[in-house]
């Protein structure tokens, strides 16, 4: 099934909103598939991050992500991709929807919380990268009371 890659970001850490975060993707029914708490260095938040490396914003967006500890996690589901990115909310919270990560809990967009794949093909790239060791294999005794 598909997968995404979901970055608490430090901010997130800071503010205490980890539990409420993944209590968000797993009440929708998503499923966990791999979960770590960790401080990264410039150089990987560079690699993570090395798509926007032009943007004028991109040592802010480095010195943000390497400030404190972030939750990586692989989520697992039907259209995770692009529904987590519902979840989550427009990357401006100022244009993010009310009820989503970033409208309820983000208010500029240099502290936005969270960060979710923007498509299937970067998730791969992403939790290839968060995760080389690979993720859990597990299977919730859930499955037939969230999918036909
Ligand atoms: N104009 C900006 N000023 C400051 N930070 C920005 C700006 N645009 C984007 N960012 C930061 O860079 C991150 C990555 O930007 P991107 O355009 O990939 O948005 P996104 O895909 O919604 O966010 P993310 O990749 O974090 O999920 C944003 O989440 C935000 O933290």
């Amino acid at each position: 099934m598909e997968q995404t890659f979901i970055m608490i970001k430090p901010d997130g850490v800071q503010r205490g909103l980890v539990g409420e975060i993944i209590s968000t993707f797993e009440k929708k029914g998503f499923y966990l598939k791999g979960m770590k708490l960790i401080s990264v260095e410039r150089p990987f938040a560079e690699k993570h991050y090395e798509d926007l490396s032009s943007k004028p914003f991109f040592e802010g967006l480095v010195e943000y992500i390497i400030s404190g500890p972030v939750v990586a996690m692989v989520w697992e589901g039907k259209n995770v991709v692009t529904t987590g990115r519902k979840i989550i909310g427009a990357t401006n919270p100022s244009a993010s929807d009310p009820g989503t990560i970033r409208g309820s809990f983000a208010v500029e967009i240099g502290r936005n919380v969270i960060h979710g794949s923007d498509s299937v093909e970067s998730a791969k790239k992403e939790i290839a990268l968060w995760f080389p060791n690979g993720t859990v294999n597990w299977q919730s005794s859930l499955h037939p009371w969230i999918y036909e």
